[in-house]
């Protein structure tokens, strides 16, 4: 019997129950075989890649550094062997600022009796990121490599296989930067545009590759046009207009918008590109990014991959247009309109809704909030609760307490869940595409407030 064999033997042969966290244990849900297919893969990728890579590290690390790829091998393995076999969590042993938190967290999901959670039996949104926590924890008690970030390459690789696209997309804003009859008619009718090409974006996402670049070469604004029909909810609308209507009040300077990130690469420069139209067109005057404090689902921006795309677009790539652009974003970022930061409770197994109890610094920080994007999938199942909702259920409802502040989230679906969609409609297009949920093919653009 495979392993594979032993998880199934062990799993329900059913979907999950609707309006509950999911649960890997159940074989029709997606999670099943992202524990026991995708994450396997993901770290196995990981290790082949320290591997391959060795003679590199090496020579940047030092001789010392071996003995650190060969203890975090073991550790990626043994982390593999422990999701094959069900084996119950263990606490974290690094001496990273989050690990009370997460070994409180396993403490929380064990059992009267002491028992400790298993992959396939406990919380599906607690699983996934302990899998990512282990893999940094594997490099982060190593002593050469505890800040490696085995996936940069990869992440900036995403960038660059992506020149085409950013190049014809770069085109067209720098033309526009530098009209001067801009007025609220064009804005009107070209910031659903910039929202959906942030929002395409989020198909590039190394996680469900193993690290290998997804290139993105048609132009960015003939697909907002060509993937319309793939939108499940458009609610951009109502955020052009709530954002072209507030123009109208002088009054307010101090608009801070909060963008969640999610994926470096193609992804990271489309979001930045909407910040540099909000921001041009005085839609908002602060812009907070957030980002990852350390490696997280393979290809989420951290403050490396953060500066590093902002330095290679402005000095290294050929592109005239792309250095343009990278300049501006270099500017903002010296005069402070633009800020990068990484809270901690990004990378940690909680939901949005927990943010209030749990992280009250930062809730408050989002209450100055004039408007928050929330973007891509995994940030999307934090917001909903990770819960398997009967797709009818209103966004605004599947949200609970999270309402700081306005709200955009802008997802390209890959995971089971779904909400706020019209009658009958998850039922339409599960018949038409049995894989609807699972490739980033569909998109919303949901809000909440506006
Ligand atoms: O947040 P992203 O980058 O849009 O997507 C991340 C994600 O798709 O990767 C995992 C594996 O497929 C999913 O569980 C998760 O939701």
């Amino acid at each position: 019997m495979t392993v594979d064999n032993e998880l199934i033997r062990l799993c329900i042969d059913e979907s999950p129950p609707r309006n509950q966290p999911l649960v890997a244990k159940y074989i029709r849900s997606f999670a099943f075989p992202v524990l026991s297919k995708l994450s396997p893969f993901n770290i196995s990728k990981t290790g082949s890649y320290l591997e391959a890579n060795k003679t590199a590290i090496l020579q940047k690390y030092g001789p010392g550094a071996e003995n650190d790829i060969t203890s975090v091998l073991t550790k990626l393995n043994t982390l593999i062997t422990d999701i094959l076999n069900n084996k119950p969590f263990r606490e974290l042993v690094s001496d990273n600022v989050d690990v009370e938190i997460w070994n409180k967290v396993l403490k929380d999901y064990s059992d009267e009796d002491g028992n400790r959670p298993t992959w396939l039996f406990t919380n599906w949104l607690y699983c996934e990121c302990y899998i990512h926590r282990r893999i940094f924890e594997a490099f982060e008690t190593s002593i050469y490599l505890k800040n490696y970030d085995p996936f940069y390459e990869q992440k900036m690789q995403g960038l660059v296989s992506c020149e085409d696209a950013m190049e014809l997309l770069g085109k067209f804003l720098i033309k526009y930067f530098h009209k001067e009859d801009i007025d609220i008619k064009n804005l009107h009718e070209d910031l659903p545009k910039m929202f959906k090409c942030a929002l395409w974006g989020n198909r590039c996402d190394l996680s469900q590759t193993g690290g290998d670049a997804i290139a993105q070469t048609e132009c960015p604004l003939v697909l907002v046009d060509a993937l319309q029909h793939l939108m499940l909810v458009d609610e951009s609308p109502k955020a052009v207009d709530f954002l072209c209507a507030s123009l109208n009040d002088a009054t307010n300077d101090d608009k801070i918008l909060d963008i969640i990130l999610d994926n470096a690469g193609y992804e990271l420069f489309t979001d930045l590109c909407l910040a540099d139209y909000l921001i041009t067109f005085k839609f908002v005057n602060t812009i907070r990014f957030h980002g990852k404090v350390i490696p997280w689902f393979i290809s989420d921006v951290t403050t490396q991959d953060f500066i590093n795309t902002i330095d290679y677009l402005s000095y290294k790539i050929k592109s005239d247009v792309l250095k343009e652009l990278g300049k501006r974003w270099e500017n903002y970022m010296k005069s402070g309109q633009w800020k990068f930061e990484c809270e901690q409770f990004w990378t940690l197994p909680f939901s949005f809704g927990q943010i209030k109890s749990l992280d009250n610094e930062l809730y408050t920080k989002l209450e100055e909030s004039f408007l928050i994007i929330s973007k891509g999938d995994l940030n999307y199942r934090k917001l909903v609760g990770d819960v398997y909702w009967n797709p009818t259920v209103p966004f605004i409802e599947t949200v609970g307490n999270f309402k700081p502040s306005k709200l955009i989230a802008l997802r390209t679906l890959k995971s089971d869940i779904t909400c706020g969609l019209p009658e009958g409609l998850a039922e339409h297009v599960s018949k038409t595409d049995p894989n609807w949920l699972k490739e980033g093919k569909y998109a919303v653009i949901q809000v909440d407030g506006i």
